[in-house]
């Protein structure tokens, strides 16, 4: 009856017909290499590493499949049998150790006409928590979608798919996290399956699309899927549900144990396949219960039958009925009966042939569905409404202006005669405008590097736009409080009072704010821990600073030019040699000789090394993201 519903409620995505992909897999072998602990006080592993000794372990062994459109594919097993692991290799997301085998899509190996077709939708849900459910798949749209569809057609496109999955409700409210209370996570994951359906995926392949949800609403998500796989779309699922109702909906089954296939086939002939090696739910089990114990090595009822396998198992049972005995009989068992077979019969399985799929639209495209600038473009606003939140937060604020006052109090109109004073100030200002946007780029983009990993796994945009986007978008943002918080302690202090003076001052700060934005950004995306990040982010605006010439204004000349060379900060050498080369003498203290800065001067040059600087950060910082993503 539900079902019905849920046809009817899902026109628009039923009407679309799309290019049919039948997915082949065969002897799909994975290992890892897991290198010697790196503790110097482990003294065991010290061999392993001086002799570079490396482990290999296996995660997947032998594994073969086929689906074709119009079916739906569950990959069943307990946790940690590489059912994440295998989908990863179909949808081509693994970036580490070794894949053997064969994978054909409609015959042919992955390229991106396929990568165009197929949809992927990960465990954990992958969205900015801060963007309204219209607005993910707008914008996911805008970036997705080719330019056969006009903004407004694309814009269409995700109103319908809110409306087809149920989202019309909550599609003005925010996504949410741990911390920020948005749409629930039966809503969330629909946004993630819509995410995916924009595109109208060919080949879907999802992790566990109903983990942590409750029965009825898993329920839901797979009578979605149902109707999608109708439509002629090949979906493979990864399944840690054990309702019976669910399980029922699948054509067909790859029952994965220790990276072994117990069991692939169809569906229907599971039941009786373990029933001919001995192996009977007892009354009242659902199938999906009795495959689950039975892939941990806990079998329900062992029924010795007649057959030679059960034979070969009881034999082993009497012996002894330990979990890995009971894995190792079924997984000989399948080998020795059903391999052979199934391999002939997924090798000679016909799918659609590279002319029809030709036929069929999968012609080769342009690499990227839009231009640089529309995807420039959407990126920046997405980023702006994604981080509107933190533009002018109240503590924010009010930290910055206490600061701010604080400084001005403790500065209040300082004389130029006393010149340490204000070299103090200006070291402050610089130290403090550091500092800020270090840690704010360093968080925001750990907080965002899963969306950047999924949406260019996709194909989505390019790196470029990306980091041009975020780099333009924070800095937009990131402008505000620096300026008014410099124009406070500027007039405050008595600063130089001239125009130019001031705004070669502001200049210089806003560009040290680009500056600490691209090395968090650096250090983000090369350090993946968070907390590591955090760890090396005052070092090294420590050093920066100490190395600047605040402290030490005539080193050796050989530091000096290393200085020079290797320090991002060495702006402030510039700015202090820039005060003695500009400055007049000053008759203080009663004859003693003080030193009076030119701003302008100063300002300008620091401006020009600053420029410099930031383009510098900036090319490492993307040279960065390139080599991770
Ligand atoms: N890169 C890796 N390095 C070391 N071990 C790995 C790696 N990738 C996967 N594994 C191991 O491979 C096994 C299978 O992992 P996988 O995530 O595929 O399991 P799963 O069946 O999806 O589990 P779950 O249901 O809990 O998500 C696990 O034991 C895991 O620890």
């Amino acid at each position: 009856m539900e079902t019905l519903q849920i046809e009817d409620s899902i026109t628009k995505l039923k009407s679309q017909s799309p290019v049919p992909i039948t997915l082949k897999f065969e002897d799909i072998c994975y290992t890892v290499s897991l290198k010697p602990s790196t503790s110097w006080w482990d003294f065991k592993s010290w061999g392993s590493k001086i002799a570079h000794r490396v482990e290999e372990k296996p995660i997947l062994n032998n594994v073969m499949g086929l689906v074709g459109p119009g079916q739906m594919l569950a990959v069943l097993g307990p946790a940690g049998s590489g059912k994440t692991t295998l989908l990863n290799i179909l949808g081509r997301r693994l970036k580490r150790g070794h894949i053997t085998g064969k994978i054909l899509y409609n015959d042919l190996p992955y390229d991106k006409r396929i990568k165009r077709r197929t949809g992927f939708v990960t465990q954990e849900d992958v969205l900015f928590p801060h963007l309204t459910v219209k607005e993910t798949l707008i914008y996911a749209a805008l970036l997705k979608l080719p330019p056969e569809f006009s903004t407004h057609e694309k814009i269409q496109r995700a109103k319908d798919i809110i409306i087809d999955l149920g989202l019309d409700k909550c599609k003005n409210m925010v996504i949410g996290s741990r911390s920020l209370r948005g749409i629930s996570r039966g809503e969330r994951k629909r946004v993630s399956i819509g995410h995916e359906l924009l595109l109208d995926p060919s080949l879907l392949l999802l992790d566990e699309p109903t983990a942590g949800l409750d029965s009825k609403m898993a329920l839901r998500i797979f009578q979605i899927l149902q109707v999608l796989a109708r439509g002629g779309r090949t979906i493979i699922a990864t399944l840690h549900q054990r309702s019976n109702l669910i399980f029922h909906m699948f054509d067909k089954l790859l029952l994965l144990s220790e990276g072994h296939t117990l069991y692939f086939g169809q569906r229907t002939g599971v039941m009786s396949y373990f029933d001919s090696l001995g192996f009977r739910p007892s009354c009242g089990t659902n199938p999906a219960d009795f495959l689950l114990d039975l892939a941990d090595g806990v079998p329900h009822d062992i029924d010795p039958l007649d057959s030679a396998a059960a034979t070969a198992f009881v034999s082993v049972e009497k012996e002894s009925r330990s979990v890995r005995d009971v894995r190792r009989t079924l997984r000989e068992a399948y080998v020795n009966t059903f391999l052979v077979q199934k391999r002939n019969s997924v090798v000679r399985a016909e799918s659609i042939t590279a002319e029809q799929g030709e036929s069929l639209g999968m012609k080769e495209k342009s690499k990227w569905p839009t231009s640089w600038w529309q995807q420039f473009s959407v990126l920046i606003i997405r980023r702006m409404k994604e981080r509107r939140h933190e533009v002018l937060p109240a503590p924010c604020i009010f930290q910055i202006l206490t600061i701010s006052l604080l400084c001005g109090l403790l500065w209040w109109q300082s004389s130029p005669k006393h010149i340490q004073d204000q070299v103090g100030l200006l070291f402050f200002i610089t130290m403090f405008w550091g500092i800020i946007p270090l840690f704010t780029s360093i968080i925001t983009f750990a907080a965002e590097r899963s969306v950047l990993d999924k949406e260019r796994a996709s194909g989505m945009y390019r790196l470029t736009t990306y980091f041009l986007a975020r780099t333009v978008g924070d800095f937009l943002l990131d402008l505000i409080l620096p300026a008014a918080s410099v124009t406070v302690v500027y007039w405050m202090s008595g600063l130089s009072a001239s125009a130019a003076a001031y705004f070669s001052t502001s200049l210089s700060i806003l560009l040290v704010v680009l500056v600490a934005q691209g090395l968090g950004l650096l250090l983000s995306a090369s350090v993946k821990d968070v907390k590591k990040a955090t760890m090396l982010a005052p070092v090294l605006v420590l050093t920066f600073q100490l190395a600047g010439g605040y402290f030490v204004q005539n080193p050796p000349t050989f530091i000096a030019w290393v200085r020079y060379l290797a320090f991002p900060y060495y702006a402030h050498e510039l700015q202090m040699k820039s005060q003695y080369s500009d400055t007049q003498t000053y008759d203080c203290c009663g004859g003693e000789q003080c030193l009076v800065v030119d701003y302008p001067a100063v300002q300008q040059r620091v401006s020009v090394g600053l420029c410099v600087m930031a383009l510098f950060i900036m090319l490492i910082g993307y040279r960065f993201l390139a080599y991770w993503f």
